[in-house]
């Protein structure tokens, strides 16, 4: 794993208490390399992806690759209310310093694989969305054989482009359906928030004609809350496991204007809530990511504040 990084001390910083009152204070930093047992309840590993090579082949605006520090900040400055059971590890990040996209991703594979072997719970602080690709791989590789692994992707965009020229972060679920087909399977996906002008209709199809399930932006909100809720209990119960991706472009720009791609008619944090109840509930998740954090565009911190929030509210909620 010649991508990986250390955790850093300096990434979580905020008040002191004595009392574990802070996140920064119940952090335990660690390495990936070495073999960990967790001996608590419940183990929450926190791995950071920090490239810029996906969104630089996909023609977008870089900076994701400060992305998993940048949200380290803001989440150790938050309140810690788990219980003296639960562990939160950061384990530091898989960085990509020679445009080795394809090794990184694989390098994400086997750190994901080694998390769940030791028990504990993969969240992966993006990053491009060319981390998702790597992410669900370590989970279908730790899995074993028949067992089905459902997408759920909070998302504006399919992120069904050919990887023709390679991998970027708009390839991610085009190069997972393309590997079932291969095996004569179908890629379990769900898709929540896609907006219409941010889809091309090649994308439109290739979803139809892979039995892609998806949300169109105008529906993902808390006025249709019963059918949002009842398409995703439905497609929750078709699946073994899930696998839950957050990419924060899919978030109106006035929540998130910190990404490469903004999206001025996206989606609200209120819808994006009560769908991830729903999927904790399930006791389903075998892993979450949040993708797509661009500092340099961000505003008073708001994408990476939202970014680290959706962190707070899993972890307390797995
Ligand atoms: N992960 C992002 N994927 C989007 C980017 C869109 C854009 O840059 O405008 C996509 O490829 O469609
Ligand atoms: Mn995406
Ligand atoms: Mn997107």
């Amino acid at each position: 794993m010649s991508n990986y990084k250390l955790p850093r001390k300096d990434n979580w910083i905020g008040r002191s208490s004595d009392q574990q009152l802070y996140l920064n204070e119940k952090i335990i930093l660690s390495s990936i390399k070495s073999p960990f047992q967790s001996n608590q309840n419940k183990t929450i590993a926190l791995l950071g992806y920090s490239s810029d090579e996906g969104v630089r082949r996909n023609h977008g605006r870089v900076g994701s690759s400060l992305g998993a520090d940048t949200i380290r900040k803001q989440l150790g400055k938050m309140p810690n209310h788990l219980d003296n059971n639960t562990q939160l590890i950061d384990f530091g990040n898989l960085e990509c310093n020679d445009e080795d996209l394809e090794t990184l991703q694989s390098d994400l594979s086997v750190a994901v694989k080694f998390i769940l072997e030791n028990k504990a719970i993969p969240i992966i602080l993006g990053g491009s969305h060319d981390l998702a690709y790597g992410h669900y791989n370590g989970l279908s590789q730790y899995l074993p054989k028949g067992k089905t692994i459902g997408i759920i992707n909070f998302d504006a965009h399919f992120d069904f482009r050919p990887n023709t020229n390679g991998n970027t972060s708009g390839t991610p679920f085009y190069q997972i359906a393309m590997e079932h087909e291969a095996k004569n399977e179908s890629i379990k996906y769900m898709a929540l928030g896609i907006r219409k002008d941010a889809n091309t209709k090649d994308l439109f199809e290739f979803a139809e004609t892979h039995q892609a399930n998806y949300l169109e932006q105008k529906y993902f909100c808390m006025t249709y809350l019963e059918h949002v809720e009842l398409r995703l209990m439905q497609f929750i119960e078709d699946v073994d496991y899930l696998y839950t991706t957050i990419d924060l472009d899919g978030f109106s720009s006035a929540f998130a204007p910190g990404v490469s791609a903004s999206s001025p008619m996206g989606f609200s944090p209120d819808i994006v809530l009560k769908s991830l109840k729903l999927i904790l509930e399930s006791g389903k998740l075998l892993g979450l990511d949040v993708v797509e954090l661009n500092p340099n565009y961000d505003i008073d911190d708001q994408t990476a504040k939202l970014a680290a929030s959706l962190v707070h509210y899993v972890i307390h909620k797995v």
